[in-house]
């Protein structure tokens, strides 16, 4: 069974590697949607596969590096498109959240994309 939790981060960042003219060159913001998402089974007694609010504390240090900060300005997201920092949470989050099966990332409410590792 999947269950996800959502967060949403204020950011800004741009993009540098864009071609000459690129709207995404310039200083830019977002509200990210990040969905984390967990595979496990619901325990017999709990009935859930993890407690949402312990997929919130976990992610919380990754929250909080994230949300009202420069993107670019954090080591390995230099160039922090939607795909990059899909990966980045992943590694930041796998090791504190084992069942984590995938990571979303809506850029805005048009695009965006899924990380599973
Ligand atoms: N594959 C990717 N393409 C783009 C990324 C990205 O991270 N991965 N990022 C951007 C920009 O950062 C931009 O902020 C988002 O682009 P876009 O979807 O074009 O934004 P709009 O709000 O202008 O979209 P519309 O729905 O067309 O209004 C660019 N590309
Ligand atoms: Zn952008």
């Amino acid at each position: 069974m999947d269950i996800f939790k959502i967060f949403t981060v204020e950011a800004a960042h741009r993009l540098p590697n864009v071609p000459p003219g690129h709207k995404c060159a310039r200083l830019h913001g977002h509200s990210f949607r990040i969905e984390i998402h967990l595979s496990g089974e619901p325990g017999a007694d709990t009935g859930w596969v993890m407690d949402f609010s312990d997929v919130k504390a976990a992610f919380q240090p990754t929250y909080d590096r994230l949300d009202h900060h420069y993107l670019n300005d954090i080591e390995g997201l230099e160039n922090p498109t939607s795909e990059r920092l899909a990966i980045w949470i992943w590694d930041q989050v796998k090791p504190v959240l084992p069942l984590l099966s995938e990571v979303v990332v809506h850029e805005t409410c048009t695009s965006g994309c899924r990380y599973r590792g």
